[in-house]
């Protein structure tokens, strides 16, 4: 018996996307609603709880709308959007640091944002391990592919090809803020920084860290040993080796991509560090993240069907 999975919100950049992932799956029966009943209540109600697995791909309100629509204690339910990530009762979909076997278990897994991926995923270990202080204060600045806005910042940047760079989130209050605060069990909240460059798809989330003002003063070398051990066990998130290259670099054109790479430079006299997470909004930032998340509810293994090689 396959399981059914139903993508709301499947006709948007990240839903489509988790269809591309699941089409070649004969594990999965997807689900979908003809365009003209995408979007009513009643159509997606009896979907939703007709499907063993709801996976909402849709702005806040409306993923807060489906999930009051279930009526059944059977259907589990992957939401993409900001709706859940610090809620009462849902799982924070990210394994590698909830573990592997609490999303395995869970019903309700909100998926993290893709800057919150780069940036848990560099600090969240550290903070655990006492190598970074958790009343630190942190900047995080980040710059992603267009798509990372959804259709209307596509839109917006096929209107506006001469579109070079831009910075946002200028009221300094961007809503994963809050995520990134709890689930790096930080004391103050962070100072985030994000912007886009025309390239579709990709993101560099980089923490700039003065590591000599630290009470512990830790070294650049021990952040990645210790990032290199704590993703061991993961084919998914992998830390660079030691020697550093002169550059990160992001094209336009990139394939979709469903890891993450973490990387840690360090400057002689080990006063400055950068940590620096590159992934893909799309993947490890959103779809492949609820594919990650859905195999490991399914029983399945967490890489089936994630786009993997760089
Ligand atoms: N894009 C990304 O990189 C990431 C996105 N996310 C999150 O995933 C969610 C989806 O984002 P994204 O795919 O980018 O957004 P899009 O705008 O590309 O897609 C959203 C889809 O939801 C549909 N929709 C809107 N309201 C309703 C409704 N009431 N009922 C049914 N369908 C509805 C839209 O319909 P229509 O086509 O008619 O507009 C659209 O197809 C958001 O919460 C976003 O924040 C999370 C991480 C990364
Ligand atoms: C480039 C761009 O606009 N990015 C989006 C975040 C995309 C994302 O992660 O979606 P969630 O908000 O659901 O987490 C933003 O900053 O609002």
């Amino acid at each position: 018996m396959t399981i059914s999975v139903f993508i709301d919100g499947a006709a948007g950049t990240t839903g489509l996307e988790i269809r591309d992932r699941l089409a070649a799956r004969s594990e999965f029966t997807l689900v979908t609603l003809p365009d003209d009943l995408r979007k009513d209540a009643g159509a997606r109600r009896e979907a939703i709880n007709d499907c063993d697995v709801t996976i909402l791909c849709l702005p806040d309100d409306a993923a807060r709308e489906s999930v009051a629509l279930i009526d059944n204690d059977r259907t589990k339910v992957i939401d993409a959007s900001t709706a859940h990530r610090v809620a009462e009762g849902w799982t924070y979909g990210f394994p590698e640091l909830v573990g592997r076997e609490v999303v395995a278990g869970a019903k309700r897994v909100s998926n993290p944002g893709c800057y919150p991926t780069g940036f848990l995923g560099l600090v969240a270990p550290l903070v655990r391990q006492g190598l970074l202080p958790d009343d630190w204060p942190f900047t995080v600045n980040a710059v992603s592919g267009f798509s990372g806005g959804g259709k209307a910042l596509i839109e917006r940047y096929e209107a506006e090809p001469d579109l070079a760079f831009r910075t946002y989130g200028l009221d300094l209050a961007h809503k994963h803020q809050p995520e990134m605060q709890r689930h790096a069990r930080l004391k103050h909240g962070v100072l985030f920084a994000p912007s886009v460059v025309p390239a579709y798809r990709g993101m560099l989330v980089d923490v700039p860290l003065h590591l000599g003002a630290m009470r512990n003063n830790p070294a650049a070398d021990q952040l990645r040993d210790a990032l290199r051990e704590f993703y061991s066990g993961s084919n998914i998130v992998n830390v660079s080796e030691a020697a550093p290259p002169g550059e990160l670099l992001l094209r336009d054109g990139d394939p979709p991509f469903d890891g993450m790479t973490l990387s840690v430079f360090g400057n002689e006299g080990g006063w400055n560090a950068r940590l620096i997470a590159r992934l893909d909004n799309l993947g490890k930032g959103a779809s492949g993240a609820a594919v990650q998340s859905l195999n490991l509810m399914c029983g399945l293994p967490e890489e089936a069907g994630l786009n993997l090689s760089a």
